[in-house]
């Protein structure tokens, strides 16, 4: 992905640029390094710089499937960076900041906050961390969130954990969950679950179609699920003990 985008930086237009810049500077890849990398010779004696990628593990599920709580331990396990996007945006929420407001109505009513706003708080977090490898959890919700994250952060997951969960299931644990959270109740969890089928079961569909999606049944004791959730990041083990890995 870095490498095909910065190959194509002599023809791209300046607001390709701007955003190839963005990804760049995430990664720490400055425009310079990509044109002596892909255009002119490398100086002798210097190597190119290496492009790297950030690992990226995108986990879906419906609301109270236990994403957040198998997130708590694969982080544990595997030490990748978890970015919750419900959290950022309930963030947003109580630091009172311009969209806090209309994210707060947004999130009572189970409805998904516009792309660009979450995108946006995602590519923050993504771009001040000195981590390479991340869980972002409860994203992409819809298929505008999956596209504006490929055109915004310019990044594919590596790997896409669903959690398969029945409904009966997900609502009990939501309404046991005891959090104080504004949309954990009966009348928000039945319009989020009618969104979840509606809007996010598109972006499940895409990544079965891409091979990337693993699933796995949520029901059952906390460690009985994180023992199916091992053996998928296995494979990943030696990219994963890097701090950055190469494309
Ligand atoms: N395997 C499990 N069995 C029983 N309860 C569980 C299990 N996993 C998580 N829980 C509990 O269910 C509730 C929801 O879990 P969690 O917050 O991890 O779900 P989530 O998918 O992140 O939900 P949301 O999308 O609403 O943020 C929590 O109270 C959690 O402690
Ligand atoms: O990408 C996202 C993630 C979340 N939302 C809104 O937040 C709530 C809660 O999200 P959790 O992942 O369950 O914490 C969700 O129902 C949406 O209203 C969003 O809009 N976009
Ligand atoms: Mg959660």
């Amino acid at each position: 992905m870095w490498r095909r985008v910065a190959s194509l930086s002599r023809t791209i237009s300046s607001s390709s640029s701007r955003s190839l810049s963005r990804n760049q500077a995430a990664f720490g890849l400055s425009i310079r390094e990509s044109y002596a990398t892909e255009i002119s010779k490398p100086e002798e004696g210097v190597l190119p710089p290496k492009e790297k990628a950030p690992f990226i593990t995108f986990v879906l599920g419906g609301p109270g499937s236990g994403k957040g709580t198998q997130c708590e331990k694969i982080v544990e396990t595997f030490g990748l960076t978890h970015l919750s996007a419900g959290d950022l945006l309930r963030r947003e929420i109580a630091m009172h900041t311009k969209n806090g407001a209309m994210i707060l109505n947004l999130i009572k009513d189970g409805k998904i906050v516009p792309s660009e706003v979450t995108v946006k708080l995602l590519q923050k977090e993504l771009e001040s961390s000195n981590s390479s490898k991340f869980l972002i959890d409860g994203f992409p919700r819809t298929e505008e969130n999956r596209v504006a994250f490929e055109r915004i952060v310019g990044a594919d997951p590596d790997v896409v954990l669903f959690f398969d969960c029945p409904e009966e299931e997900m609502v009990k644990r939501v309404l046991n969950r005891n959090q104080g959270r504004v949309d954990d109740n009966i009348t928000t969890m039945k319009k989020r679950l009618k969104i979840f089928e509606a809007l996010n079961r598109p972006v499940i569909d895409y990544y079965k179609n891409k091979g990337k999606l693993y699933t796995i049944n949520a029901i059952g004791t906390v460690d009985d699920i994180f023992k199916q959730v091992l053996p998928i990041f296995t494979p990943f083990q030696e990219q994963l003990k890097q701090s950055r890995h190469a494309m």
